[in-house]
């Protein structure tokens, strides 16, 4: 029994052991599968943690239990470890790099805060600088180790639209938003480049309450809820009247026009409107993308909220959420930003009503002279155009264009309402942009009065405007000048398109291009009262107009631009009969009380204030108009100190201007053409006269050849005048003889013509010339000696070389009666002896250089033996056109005499008769 119980014992002892074994095993087995677990539930967890990233966990609520068990620790701290050294760079420098930026690109009100801009109007004028950027918010970057902030911060005018996305939680913060950024921008620019206009889809109020103080200068435009295609169309009509009247020849936008000039020449509008989401009907949803296309080029910014739109431009993109956060397309989905705080309620219309009153006080106040100036002088180039601001609107320059798309400019006005003074207001600005290789000016002034004439050295001033190649001054009825100067630019206008031709080019700016070492500056031609030029049915006129018209319709590519200014354009008929050339003149400028320099229907300049001119660059048309206020550019210290700054900058090189002065009495002695005649055997002598008309400076002169006709006659009954011929013809014969070699007779035969005769007397002994004198008791006598002498060598009797002789005869009418009188004994008058010299003296050298104080009076000496032929060339003063047919035969001869001017035909030479100017005579005073 014993035994048996000993058995069990052992094997109950046994199982025991086992038992212990398996429970041991088992144990072992089950920590082994914990710990297992825990490791696979860790690497799981790592899993899920890399792949949702770090961040996004330490956000999520679902994460926050695992994260906080201890056995996850190590996952969770390496993977912090981790992304801390990912983000090292960006933690150490990221954020700064940020506010550095913004701070430097968007300097002042565009970032600062608002304590230290809001309630002060901008000083920052057209010329800039500009913010790159301009702040709404602050940002940190999403799943970031450090919660770092920076500032967020948009790029807007110019460069691009922004567009707001909220939730109904999130609109007022939109609203908040879009004031905040506006009064940034208003507060930063000089109250007046900047305009806003705001439409609100929901609000017959509008929105931004606190911008309404704006509305009173103007500067904010709160459009009809109910009619969003007004303010459509205002910008639409405001993009393309920038396109023609400002971005005209080449420049595509108003910030590239601004870089070549120098400054802001257009206010910016930026149009704020406020939708519910919802799109636009179709037609204003393009008309709305069509504007978003074209506007930043043009300085129409958009701000949308809640108004979907999708286009092909810059657009910044905003994204509000209902927990008032967001996200903006600057910063990537990676930034959490949070708009700033509003602006305090009570300091907006305030600040606002400083605007709107620094705006309205610029307003009355005037700006200077010097504003219509560049910061650097000379630095445009005209390629493409000219262009300078000749007065301000709000402080906003208003600027002339000139180039191949608005070539001409048509300046109306009545007297004294200031159509110099804009003339020196435009000419200043250009001149001082464009230097005399990229802009020539050739300035006429009709008027009474010597407008122009500063630009040209005086005996007061000996400074001239560097730009200016021709100045004309006191033409008054030298019409033909004003002719000249247009034949002048025909031909220029020639040469220009032969060059162009051999460039296979059509344009001054690809000429400018394709031939880089050559000089072809722009041309503006100014003609002041430019009127006189057709005041007259005759010659003059029909060959203006049609010089006028040819320059006007071509001279645009060749850069060639008229400027024509007048106190009544209306009485141009010759001018208004030609439709064709008043079409070409598509900028108008229209002085207060102009009348017909615009088109019809546009009356605007009736109501124009006093020193206010209309720019027109659209032929008048009244959506063309821009009002400026033109500084006074006439007082001392303003045209005339830039002319003086702009001479000292000229090249040595650069001739000074020529000047026609139609006051001044020419000087023979003073003329390059006179100075410059010498003895020479083999030329014919040349006889000058006086002065033609023209832009050369010519003398107008007469070659005294060896052949038949070559006399000169002559005509009127002006003493002083037909003298000064006289005494400069023989002067200048004198000149190109040696001492002894000519015979001069020197005749006159009225007492009145005495001193001068006696004076051209004592000119020619002194340059050593033999002189004979004889009066009207010698002159029959004197007559017949000469022509006894040209008998004899016609019948061969002489044939030695013939001696020049010039006969010099004054009033030769006098002799009439004289001269008529038969000799009893040969019958022979002295007629017949004047007839002879008149017919045979040239062939031999004789030379009749007569005054005679009527056309008629000689031809009644022409009648049998000399003809009207043999009077080859004349002058002719105080005498009627038609008097003079007789003496130019074929020619319908339309003069009407005027002081001091004659009438010179070389029948040898000339198709038409032409003006002179006579030279001085000794005794008589410049004006
Ligand atoms: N913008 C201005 N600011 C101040 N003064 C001005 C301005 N414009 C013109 N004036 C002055 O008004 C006067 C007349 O101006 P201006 O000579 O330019 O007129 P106009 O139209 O050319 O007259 P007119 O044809 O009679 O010569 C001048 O004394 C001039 O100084």
């Amino acid at each position: 029994m014993n035994k048996r119980i000993d058995r069990r014992q052992r094997i109950s002892e046994a199982f025991e052991v086992f038992r212990s074994a398996v429970a041991a095993a088992l144990g072992a087995a089950s920590r082994a599968h914990r710990n297992a677990s825990v490791q696979h539930a860790r690497e799981i967890f790592e899993v899920v943690l890399r792949q949702d990233g770090i961040d996004r966990a330490l956000r999520d609520p679902h994460y926050a239990n695992v994260l906080r068990n201890p056995k996850f620790a190590d996952v969770v701290h390496r993977a912090m470890e981790d992304r801390e050294r990912v983000f090292a760079k960006w933690t150490a420098e990221g954020a700064q790099r940020l506010i550095d930026l913004v701070a430097a690109v968007a300097p002042g009100a565009a970032s600062e805060p608002y304590e230290n801009w809001l309630g002060q109007a901008g000083s920052v004028g057209p010329r800039g600088p500009m913010p790159e950027l301009w702040r709404i918010g602050t940002a940190v970057a999403t799943g970031a180790p450090l919660p770092q902030q920076f500032p967020v911060a948009v790029p807007l005018l110019d460069r691009a639209h922004l567009a707001i996305a909220a939730t109904p939680p999130s609109r007022a913060l939109a609203e908040n938003l879009v004031e905040s950024l506006l009064l940034r921008v208003l507060s930063y620019f000089q109250p007046g480049l900047v305009h806003v206009h705001v439409w609100d889809v929901g609000q017959l109020t509008g929105s931004l309450p606190g911008l309404y103080p704006l509305t009173r200068a103007g500067l904010l435009t709160v459009h009809d809820p109910a009619r969003p295609a007004e303010l459509l169309d205002e910008l639409a009509e405001h993009i393309r009247k920038v396109h023609t009247s400002v971005l005209v020849d080449g420049h595509v936008s108003l910030r590239s026009l601004e870089e070549d000039s120098g400054g802001r020449t257009e206010p910016w509008r930026i149009a704020v409107l406020f939708g519910n989401g919802e799109p636009l009907p179709e037609e204003q949803l393009h008309k709305l993308q069509r504007i978003a296309r074209n506007g930043l080029a043009c300085g129409v910014q958009l701000v949308l909220v809640d108004c979907p739109i999708s286009v092909n431009s810059p657009v910044e993109t905003v994204l509000l959420e209902d927990d008032l956060t967001g996200t903006t397309t600057m910063t990537g989905p990676h930034a959490t930003f949070r708009v700033d705080p509003p602006l305090p309620r009570e300091l907006v219309p305030r600040a606002c009503a400083v605007i709107a009153g620094a705006l309205e006080e610029r307003r009355s106040r005037v700006c200077t002279f010097e504003e219509l100036l560049p910061s650097r002088l000379w630095a445009a180039r005209s390629s493409s155009g000219v262009q300078s601001p000749i007065g301000h609107r709000d402080g906003v320059p208003v600027a002339v264009t000139i180039g191949d798309s608005s070539p001409h400019v048509l300046i109306g006005g009545p007297s004294g309402s200031g159509k110099t003074n804009f003339l020196y207001a435009m000419l200043g600005g250009l001149a001082a942009r464009y230097s005399p290789d990229e802009l020539e000016l050739y300035l006429l002034d009709f008027k009474e009065g010597v407008s122009f004439a500063q630009f040209a050295p005086g005996r007061k001033d000996p400074t001239w405007l560097p730009n200016a190649r021709l100045v004309g001054v006191n033409v008054n009825q030298d019409r033909e000048f004003g002719v000249a100067l247009l034949r002048f630019l025909a031909e220029e206008m020639r040469r220009r398109a032969d060059a162009a031709k051999r460039h296979e080019v059509t344009k001054l700016e690809e000429l400018r291009a394709e031939d880089p070492e050559g000089r072809w500056p722009r041309i503006v031609a100014v003609v002041d009262e430019f009127q006189y030029l057709f005041a007259d049915k005759d010659a003059v006129t029909r060959e203006a107009v049609a010089l006028l018209e040819d320059v006007a319709r071509r001279g645009r590519s060749q850069g060639i631009h008229l400027v024509l200014s007048s106190q009544d354009v209306s009485s141009i008929e010759a001018f208004w009969g030609k439709p064709a050339i008043f079409e070409q003149f598509t900028v108008r400028i229209a002085l207060p009380k102009a009348r017909r320099v615009l088109a019809d229907g546009n009356t605007e300049a009736i109501e124009l204030p006093r020193w206010h001119a209309i720019v027109n660059h659209e032929s008048g048309v009244k959506q063309g108009n821009e009002i400026a206020r033109v500084p006074d550019a006439t007082a001392r210290g303003t045209m005339d100190a830039v002319q003086a700054r702009l001479f000292e900058l000229k090249p040595e090189w650069l001739p000074e201007p020529r000047l026609f002065d139609g006051s001044r009495v020419p000087v023979l002695e003073e003329l390059p053409g006179f100075l410059q005649l010498r003895p020479g055997e083999n030329r014919a002598p040349k006889v000058l006269l006086g002065k033609v008309i023209d832009v050369e400076d010519h003398a107008a002169s007469v070659s005294l050849a060896r052949a038949p006709g070559r006399n000169l006659a002559v005509f009127g009954s002006a003493l002083v005048e037909n003298a000064s011929v006289l005494r400069a013809a023989a002067l200048s014969l004198a000149r190109q003889h040696e001492p002894g070699q000519a015979l001069f007779t020197v005749a006159p035969l009225i007492d009145d013509a005495r001193p001068f005769a006696a004076d051209l007397v004592a000119r020619l002994t002194a340059e050593g010339h033999e002189v004979s004198v004889v009066d009207l008791d010698g002159i029959r006598e004197r007559l017949g000696e000469v022509a006894a002498g040209l008998t004899a060598r016609l019948t061969g009797a002489v044939s030695d070389q013939p001696r020049p002789h010039y006969v010099v005869v004054y009033a030769m009418d006098a002799a009439n009666a004289l001269l008529e009188a038969k000799d009893p004994k040969t019958l022979q008058s002295g007629v017949d002896g004047l007839r002879q010299v008149i017919k045979h003296g040239p062939e031999n050298r004789t030379h009749l250089i007569g005054w005679w104080r009527s056309p008629a009076r000689l031809k009644s000496v022409l009648m049998m033996g000399a003809s009207a032929d043999d009077i080859g060339s004349w002058v002719a003063f105080d005498v009627q056109g038609q008097d003079l047919t007789s003496f130019a035969p074929g020619q319908l001869i339309t003069w009407s005499p005027r002081p001091r001017r004659g009438l010179f035909f070389d029948r040898f030479e000339h198709s038409r008769p032409q003006v002179v100017i006579p030279f001085q005579v000794p005794g008589e005073d410049q004006p």
